[in-house]
């Protein structure tokens, strides 16, 4: 029963993914301002009512202010190995502050209008309750949109000590898994993958162009 009281109880413990390099960005992702926000800013507050708890996976000084109510956790695995050292970090989080938490839900920190149902409607999906949940939109896996089981932590730290590209979707595939699909997002100027990906200083001012058309937005 989607909505109701019960439900709110189980919202799962999240962990923001921003310990990548930013290389294309060219400075910390978590910094960058979009709409008068940091990007940092802007997921906390998308995230706060999904969840039950928010930490922020970084392996360096973003430069900003940090939120104190949020703990901040580097990669147990050193040498920024790929962004499933960011949820390694977040299951190895979760199992030492959540105990009772059977997944911990991740987000990238450069996708500002990801869906407001993004946990509701992951944690819906789980069937036997072991699998990953994951995001999809217009055809496309949002592998880092996705509500890991906390059991799975040691399976994961063996595949990326293993796997030499450290690829997720052959992570993934290795698991129980459901496929969510999230729909497009209407806006004033046509229709607006809730993923969007802002990576470069063009995508910036691109989602600062959506920011300004978006209608029926629920912040
Ligand atoms: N913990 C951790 N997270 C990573 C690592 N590499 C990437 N990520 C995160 O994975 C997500 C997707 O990565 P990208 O969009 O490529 O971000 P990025 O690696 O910071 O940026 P580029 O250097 O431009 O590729 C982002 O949320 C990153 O913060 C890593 O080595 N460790
Ligand atoms: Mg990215």
């Amino acid at each position: 029963m989607a909505g109701n009281a019960a439900d709110a109880n189980r919202r799962p413990p999240a962990v923001i993914l921003a310990g990548g390099r930013s290389s294309r960005m060219g400075r910390p992702k978590a910094a960058v301002v979009l709409g008068g926000q940091t990007m940092l800013a802007r997921v906390v507050d998308r995230l706060s009512p999904q969840a039950a708890s928010i930490a922020v996976n970084l392996n360096a000084d973003p430069g900003i202010a940090l939120p104190s109510d949020h703990p901040v956790i580097a990669d147990t695995i050193p040498g920024l190995p790929g962004p499933l050292a960011g949820v390694l970090a977040a299951l190895h989080h979760a199992s030492k502050t959540a105990p009772s938490a059977s997944h911990v839900l991740t987000v990238p920190i450069d996708a500002p209008f990801f869906p407001a149902a993004l946990a509701a409607r992951l944690q819906g999906a789980l069937l036997a309750g072991d699998e990953i949940a994951v995001a999809w939109s217009v055809g496309e896996m949002h592998p880092l949109f996705a509500l890991w089981p906390v059991a799975i932590a040691d399976d994961l730290e063996a595949w990326i000590r293993m796997d030499e590209k450290r690829r997720v979707r052959a992570f993934i595939a290795r698991h129980p898994s459901v496929a969510v699909d999230f729909p497009i997002t209407a806006t004033k100027a046509g229709p607006l993958d809730p993923f969007f990906n802002v990576n470069t200083p063009q995508q910036l001012e691109e989602a600062e162009e959506w920011l300004n058309r978006l209608e029926d937005f629920e912040l």
